[in-house]
């Protein structure tokens, strides 16, 4: 049986009180916190933080075929979506009234290489996505993540040599890869790489090819993290990751750094900074909130949606209350928007209550 917590106890369903209860002394308390949690209108009253559609971003998955959605095992409730289904999810979105979708590809294993080289395939995967939801839905936002992981055979966000992810070698490959992509119509580029000078090489190039609108929502603050699994199952790179990316990804030990990272992003063109990931690291979205003060997101990650559709599917915790606990937990931290594979069913529970 699902244990749900903080379930209101009606006073029909109280138990009685004994008359010698009554006699026990009251004490001689002025401020009582109860007072404002007395009703669920007060509570509404007082309530601090607000979770919106508008704070969501939804993270989708894109793989090669005609109309088929492919459940990722480790993810429950996710597909990994055609380019035809992909757009019926975006117009869902829009629906939902959410401002902004993120795509990531699950690339065929024939088409990964060391240099992953289909990142900048203007016919990729991606740039298909990107193309056919822009022509039927051009008012919702489309973010594309910056990063060879789907398309390398090392499953590494970087170029190798010698056991070495190459830093400067690397960021003139996603230079092209995100040139790539705001060709194809992209609004939001998105580094999820953590190569050192990333930002500022890829403001450049949009910069100097017209695509000064395009925004750079960067990976700022992002953690070497076990919560990364489920993901890795959904575009394929779990089985042909090599090592770990301990080497480029920040070790989930450090703060100050976070705010470092940030800094530098910021001063290299970042419209947008993002931590990640979400729920192990919120006091980092606050830090970075509170220093910064720029627009300010944070990535609930798949082991994140994993833990809560997980246990909610096995009846352990109430997955509704979880997922909805759990986000406005960031808005409370600082965030100013989430990326979340929650992102419909929040967006649902929200409209069906407004
Ligand atoms: N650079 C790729 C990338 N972009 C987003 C995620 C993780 C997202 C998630 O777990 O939901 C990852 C995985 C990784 O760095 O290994
Ligand atoms: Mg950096």
């Amino acid at each position: 049986m699902a244990i749900k917590f903080g379930r209101p106890i009606e006073l029909r369903d109280a138990p009685q009180r004994q008359s010698d209860a009554l006699a026990s002394p009251s004490l001689d308390l002025t401020i009582r916190m109860r007072r404002n949690r007395k009703s669920e209108w007060a509570r509404r009253l007082v309530r601090e933080n607000v979770l919106t559609t508008n704070d969501l971003i939804w993270p989708m998955f894109v793989v090669d075929g005609h109309n088929t959605r492919t459940p990722v095992a480790s993810m429950p409730g996710v597909d990994r979506l055609t380019v035809d289904q992909i757009v019926r999810d975006a117009e869902r979105a829009a629906k939902l009234n959410i401002p902004c979708i993120a795509l990531f590809p699950f690339t065929e294993p024939s088409l990964r290489d060391e240099q992953g080289s289909e990142a900048f395939n203007p016919d990729n995967l991606v740039c298909q996505a990107v193309r056919a939801i822009k022509k039927e839905f051009p008012d919702i936002g489309v973010l594309c993540d910056v990063a060879l992981d789907p398309f390398t055979s090392h499953g590494h966000d970087g170029l190798i040599e010698g056991g070495k992810i190459l830093n400067d070698e690397t960021v003139a490959v996603l230079v092209k890869q995100a040139l790539t992509q705001a060709e194809a119509g992209c609004d939001v580029i998105a580094p999820s790489d953590m190569m050192d000078g990333r930002i500022g090489a890829i403001r450049e190039a949009l910069d100097d090819n017209g695509f000064g609108d395009v925004q750079i929502m960067s990976y700022a603050a992002k953690y070497a993290s076990a919560f990364y699994g489920p993901f890795r199952d959904a575009i394929g790179s779990a089985k042909t990751l090599t090592g770990d990316k301990r080497t480029y990804q920040m070790d989930s030990a450090n703060s100050d750094e976070a705010l470092r990272e940030v800094e530098l992003d910021i001063a290299e063109g970042a419209d947008m900074v993002m931590v990640k990931p979400g729920m192990p690291y919120l006091d980092i979205v606050r830090r970075v909130k509170d220093h910064f003060a720029m627009p300010t997101f944070v990535y609930q990650v798949s082991g994140e949606y994993a833990m809560i559709a997980g246990a909610a599917a096995n009846g352990w915790i109430d997955g509704e209350r979880a997922m909805m606990e759990s986000l406005v937990g960031f808005k409370r931290a600082g965030a100013d928007g989430i990326l979340t594979y929650f992102a419909p069913k929040a967006a649902e529970k929200i409209k069906a209550e407004s």
